[in-house]
Protein backbone atom coordinates (compact mmCIF):
# COMPACT_ATOMS: atom_id res chain seq x y z
CA UNK A 1 0.00 0.00 0.00
CA UNK A 2 1.13 3.79 -0.50
CA UNK A 3 -0.02 6.67 0.70
CA UNK A 4 -1.66 9.75 -1.48
CA UNK A 5 -1.63 13.13 0.03
CA UNK A 6 -4.28 15.58 -1.57
CA UNK A 7 -4.81 18.99 -0.45
CA UNK A 8 -5.60 22.49 -2.48
CA UNK A 9 -7.33 25.34 -1.20
CA UNK A 10 -10.30 26.79 0.54
CA UNK A 11 -13.44 26.20 -2.09
CA UNK A 12 -10.59 24.76 -4.32
CA UNK A 13 -13.01 21.55 -4.54
CA UNK A 14 -11.00 18.67 -2.75
CA UNK A 15 -14.30 17.33 -0.74
CA UNK A 16 -15.85 17.36 -3.89
CA UNK A 17 -13.00 15.29 -5.72
CA UNK A 18 -12.83 13.13 -2.71
CA UNK A 19 -16.37 12.42 -3.27
CA UNK A 20 -15.72 10.87 -6.59
CA UNK A 21 -12.81 9.02 -5.19
CA UNK A 22 -15.12 7.18 -2.90
CA UNK A 23 -17.42 6.39 -5.72
CA UNK A 24 -14.98 5.42 -7.71
CA UNK A 25 -13.92 2.70 -4.75
CA UNK A 26 -10.67 4.23 -3.31
CA UNK A 27 -9.98 3.96 0.17
CA UNK A 28 -10.44 7.57 1.43
CA UNK A 29 -9.45 9.46 5.07
CA UNK A 30 -11.27 12.82 5.07
CA UNK A 31 -9.54 14.63 7.60
CA UNK A 32 -12.21 16.70 7.94
CA UNK A 33 -14.44 14.40 9.32
CA UNK A 34 -12.09 13.21 11.39
CA UNK A 35 -11.36 16.70 13.04
CA UNK A 36 -15.19 16.84 13.21
CA UNK A 37 -15.28 13.85 15.11
CA UNK A 38 -12.28 14.11 17.78
CA UNK A 39 -13.73 17.48 18.81
CA UNK A 40 -17.53 15.45 19.90
CA UNK A 41 -18.36 15.70 23.76
CA UNK A 42 -16.44 12.94 25.79
CA UNK A 43 -13.56 13.43 23.55
CA UNK A 44 -10.44 14.86 24.96
CA UNK A 45 -9.64 17.12 22.65
CA UNK A 46 -13.28 18.36 23.81
CA UNK A 47 -12.74 18.86 27.47
CA UNK A 48 -9.42 20.69 26.41
CA UNK A 49 -10.49 23.31 24.03
CA UNK A 50 -13.28 24.34 26.60
CA UNK A 51 -10.58 24.35 29.61
CA UNK A 52 -8.55 26.71 26.81
CA UNK A 53 -11.38 28.85 25.11
CA UNK A 54 -14.28 28.58 27.68
CA UNK A 55 -17.62 27.71 27.68
CA UNK A 56 -18.54 30.57 24.83
CA UNK A 57 -17.66 27.54 22.37
CA UNK A 58 -19.88 25.55 23.12
CA UNK A 59 -23.49 25.24 21.41
CA UNK A 60 -26.49 24.37 23.76
CA UNK A 61 -25.61 20.82 23.06
CA UNK A 62 -22.35 20.72 24.61
CA UNK A 63 -21.01 20.35 20.33
CA UNK A 64 -18.22 22.82 19.41
CA UNK A 65 -19.53 25.71 18.15
CA UNK A 66 -17.13 25.89 14.87
CA UNK A 67 -18.29 29.43 13.82
CA UNK A 68 -17.80 30.89 17.15
CA UNK A 69 -14.06 29.01 17.68
CA UNK A 70 -13.30 29.66 13.93
CA UNK A 71 -13.66 33.75 14.68
CA UNK A 72 -11.63 33.17 17.85
CA UNK A 73 -8.62 31.94 16.01
CA UNK A 74 -8.94 33.94 13.05
CA UNK A 75 -5.72 35.77 12.64
CA UNK A 76 -4.75 35.21 15.97
CA UNK A 77 -1.32 33.14 15.63
CA UNK A 78 -0.96 32.14 19.39
CA UNK A 79 -4.54 30.59 19.78
CA UNK A 80 -4.90 29.01 16.51
CA UNK A 81 -1.22 27.15 17.18
CA UNK A 82 -3.06 26.42 21.05
CA UNK A 83 -6.28 24.84 19.03
CA UNK A 84 -3.42 22.80 16.61
CA UNK A 85 -1.63 21.47 19.92
CA UNK A 86 -4.95 20.01 21.10
CA UNK A 87 -6.31 18.61 18.44
CA UNK A 88 -3.92 17.52 15.54
CA UNK A 89 -2.02 14.42 18.05
CA UNK A 90 -6.26 13.46 18.36
CA UNK A 91 -6.29 13.66 14.43
CA UNK A 92 -2.84 12.27 13.32
CA UNK A 93 -3.84 8.74 16.09
CA UNK A 94 -7.35 8.38 13.91
CA UNK A 95 -5.74 9.00 10.27
CA UNK A 96 -3.46 5.98 11.37
CA UNK A 97 -5.98 4.02 12.98
CA UNK A 98 -8.29 4.37 9.46
CA UNK A 99 -5.19 4.28 6.97
CA UNK A 100 -3.93 0.57 9.27
CA UNK A 101 -7.48 -0.24 8.61
CA UNK A 102 -7.62 0.13 4.98
CA UNK A 103 -3.87 -1.26 4.55
CA UNK A 104 -5.64 -4.62 6.38
CA UNK A 105 -8.08 -4.44 3.73
CA UNK A 106 -6.16 -4.52 1.26
CA UNK A 107 -6.42 -1.54 -0.69
CA UNK A 108 -3.52 -0.79 -2.87
CA UNK A 109 -3.35 3.05 -2.36
CA UNK A 110 -5.03 5.37 0.10
CA UNK A 111 -5.79 8.93 -0.33
CA UNK A 112 -5.74 11.63 3.03
CA UNK A 113 -7.16 15.07 2.57
CA UNK A 114 -4.68 16.98 3.90
CA UNK A 115 -5.90 20.75 3.76
CA UNK A 116 -1.95 22.22 5.39
CA UNK A 117 -0.19 19.42 3.90
CA UNK A 118 2.31 21.69 2.15
CA UNK A 119 2.31 24.43 4.71
CA UNK A 120 3.04 22.39 8.21
CA UNK A 121 5.15 19.61 5.91
CA UNK A 122 4.53 17.23 8.78
CA UNK A 123 2.94 13.95 6.61
CA UNK A 124 4.85 15.15 3.55
CA UNK A 125 7.34 12.25 3.75
CA UNK A 126 5.30 10.05 4.19
CA UNK A 127 2.92 10.48 0.93
CA UNK A 128 4.10 8.80 -2.30
CA UNK A 129 1.93 10.51 -4.20
CA UNK A 130 1.18 14.59 -3.83
CA UNK A 131 -2.24 16.21 -5.66
CA UNK A 132 -3.30 19.45 -5.35
CA UNK A 133 -6.91 19.94 -6.14
CA UNK A 134 -6.52 23.61 -8.30
CA UNK A 135 -8.81 26.35 -9.59
CA UNK A 136 -7.94 29.54 -11.05
CA UNK A 137 -8.30 32.41 -8.12
CA UNK A 138 -11.58 33.85 -9.34
CA UNK A 139 -13.46 31.01 -10.05
CA UNK A 140 -12.09 30.12 -6.09
CA UNK A 141 -13.43 33.41 -4.70
CA UNK A 142 -16.67 33.36 -6.33
CA UNK A 143 -17.38 29.93 -5.13
CA UNK A 144 -16.44 30.92 -1.31
CA UNK A 145 -18.12 33.86 -1.41
CA UNK A 146 -21.20 31.45 -2.64
CA UNK A 147 -21.01 28.51 -0.92
CA UNK A 148 -20.05 30.59 2.67
CA UNK A 149 -22.18 33.78 1.90
CA UNK A 150 -19.42 36.06 2.41
CA UNK A 151 -18.79 39.10 1.25
CA UNK A 152 -15.48 39.79 -1.26
CA UNK A 153 -13.68 41.54 0.90
CA UNK A 154 -14.07 38.63 4.12
CA UNK A 155 -13.36 35.95 0.85
CA UNK A 156 -10.47 37.49 -0.11
CA UNK A 157 -9.08 37.54 3.17
CA UNK A 158 -9.80 33.70 3.89
CA UNK A 159 -8.05 33.16 0.77
CA UNK A 160 -5.13 35.47 1.33
CA UNK A 161 -4.60 33.81 4.88
CA UNK A 162 -3.46 30.07 3.09
CA UNK A 163 -0.22 29.80 0.77
CA UNK A 164 -1.36 30.55 -2.64
CA UNK A 165 -2.77 27.49 -4.71
CA UNK A 166 -0.58 28.55 -7.81
CA UNK A 167 2.29 27.26 -5.31
CA UNK A 168 0.90 24.29 -4.01
CA UNK A 169 0.27 22.93 -7.42
CA UNK A 170 4.24 24.46 -8.24
CA UNK A 171 5.12 21.48 -5.24
CA UNK A 172 2.32 18.21 -6.20
CA UNK A 173 3.20 15.72 -7.71
CA UNK A 174 -0.50 16.31 -9.78
CA UNK A 175 -2.97 18.65 -10.31
CA UNK A 176 -6.23 18.41 -10.85
CA UNK A 177 -7.37 21.83 -12.66
CA UNK A 178 -10.95 22.41 -11.25
CA UNK A 179 -11.54 25.72 -13.02
CA UNK A 180 -14.44 24.66 -15.02
CA UNK A 181 -17.03 22.27 -15.86
CA UNK A 182 -17.09 19.16 -12.93
CA UNK A 183 -16.99 17.00 -15.88
CA UNK A 184 -13.71 18.04 -16.82
CA UNK A 185 -12.40 17.55 -12.98
CA UNK A 186 -14.28 14.49 -12.65
CA UNK A 187 -12.76 12.85 -15.67
CA UNK A 188 -9.16 14.02 -14.40
CA UNK A 189 -10.25 12.43 -11.58
CA UNK A 190 -10.52 9.35 -13.29
CA UNK A 191 -7.88 9.08 -15.26
CA UNK A 192 -5.76 9.31 -11.99
CA UNK A 193 -7.40 6.73 -10.09
CA UNK A 194 -6.64 4.50 -13.27
CA UNK A 195 -2.81 5.55 -12.99
CA UNK A 196 -3.01 4.86 -9.39
CA UNK A 197 -4.51 1.50 -9.77
CA UNK A 198 -1.76 0.32 -12.31
CA UNK A 199 1.22 1.56 -10.19
CA UNK A 200 3.05 -0.98 -8.45
CA UNK A 201 4.01 0.98 -5.73
CA UNK A 202 1.74 -0.64 -3.24
CA UNK A 203 4.21 -4.19 -3.87
CA UNK A 204 6.97 -3.45 -1.54
CA UNK A 205 5.30 -2.87 2.00
CA UNK A 206 2.93 -5.44 1.12
CA UNK A 207 5.81 -8.15 0.36
CA UNK A 208 7.74 -6.69 3.50
CA UNK A 209 4.62 -7.56 5.36
CA UNK A 210 4.16 -10.87 4.08
CA UNK A 211 7.63 -11.51 4.35
CA UNK A 212 7.67 -10.41 8.27
CA UNK A 213 4.70 -12.88 8.66
CA UNK A 214 6.41 -15.41 7.71
CA UNK A 215 9.07 -15.12 9.10
CA UNK A 216 6.91 -15.16 12.84
CA UNK A 217 5.80 -18.28 11.45
CA UNK A 218 8.95 -19.94 10.63
CA UNK A 219 10.11 -18.95 14.39
CA UNK A 220 6.86 -20.31 15.86
CA UNK A 221 7.35 -23.56 13.82
CA UNK A 222 10.93 -24.19 15.17
CA UNK A 223 9.99 -22.90 18.55
CA UNK A 224 6.90 -25.79 18.67
CA UNK A 225 9.13 -28.56 16.94
CA UNK A 226 12.81 -28.00 18.42
CA UNK A 227 12.37 -26.52 21.61
CA UNK A 228 8.91 -27.50 23.14
CA UNK A 229 9.71 -30.89 24.57
CA UNK A 230 7.83 -33.86 22.94
CA UNK A 231 4.68 -34.87 24.76
N1 LIG B 1 -16.19 22.40 -11.07
C1 LIG B 1 -17.09 23.01 -10.30
N2 LIG B 1 -18.03 23.78 -10.84
C2 LIG B 1 -18.93 24.44 -10.06
N3 LIG B 1 -18.93 24.43 -8.71
C3 LIG B 1 -18.00 23.68 -8.10
C4 LIG B 1 -17.03 22.94 -8.84
N4 LIG B 1 -16.22 22.31 -7.97
C5 LIG B 1 -16.67 22.63 -6.75
N5 LIG B 1 -17.73 23.46 -6.81
C6 LIG B 1 -18.46 24.06 -5.67
O1 LIG B 1 -17.51 24.88 -5.01
C7 LIG B 1 -17.69 24.83 -3.61
C8 LIG B 1 -16.39 24.37 -2.97
O2 LIG B 1 -16.15 23.00 -3.28
P1 LIG B 1 -15.69 21.98 -2.15
O3 LIG B 1 -16.56 22.11 -0.94
O4 LIG B 1 -15.57 20.66 -2.79
O5 LIG B 1 -14.26 22.59 -1.83
P2 LIG B 1 -13.24 22.25 -0.66
O6 LIG B 1 -11.90 22.43 -1.25
O7 LIG B 1 -13.55 20.93 -0.05
O8 LIG B 1 -13.54 23.41 0.36
P3 LIG B 1 -13.12 23.60 1.90
O9 LIG B 1 -11.76 23.05 2.10
O10 LIG B 1 -13.16 25.08 2.05
O11 LIG B 1 -14.17 22.90 2.70
C9 LIG B 1 -18.84 23.88 -3.34
O12 LIG B 1 -20.01 24.66 -3.20
C10 LIG B 1 -18.91 23.06 -4.63
O13 LIG B 1 -20.23 22.59 -4.90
Amino acid sequence: MFLVGLTGGIASGKSSVLQVLQQLGCAVVDVDVIARHVVQPGYPAHRRIVEAFGTEVLLENGDINRKVLGDLIFNNPDRRHLLNTITHPEIRKEMMKETFKYFLQGYRYVVLDIPLLFETKKLLKYMKHTVVVYCDRDTQLARLMQRNSLNREDAEARIKAQLPLKEKAHMARHVLDNSGEWSSTKRQVILLHAELERSMEYLPLRLGVLTGLAGIAGLLYLLIHYLLPSP
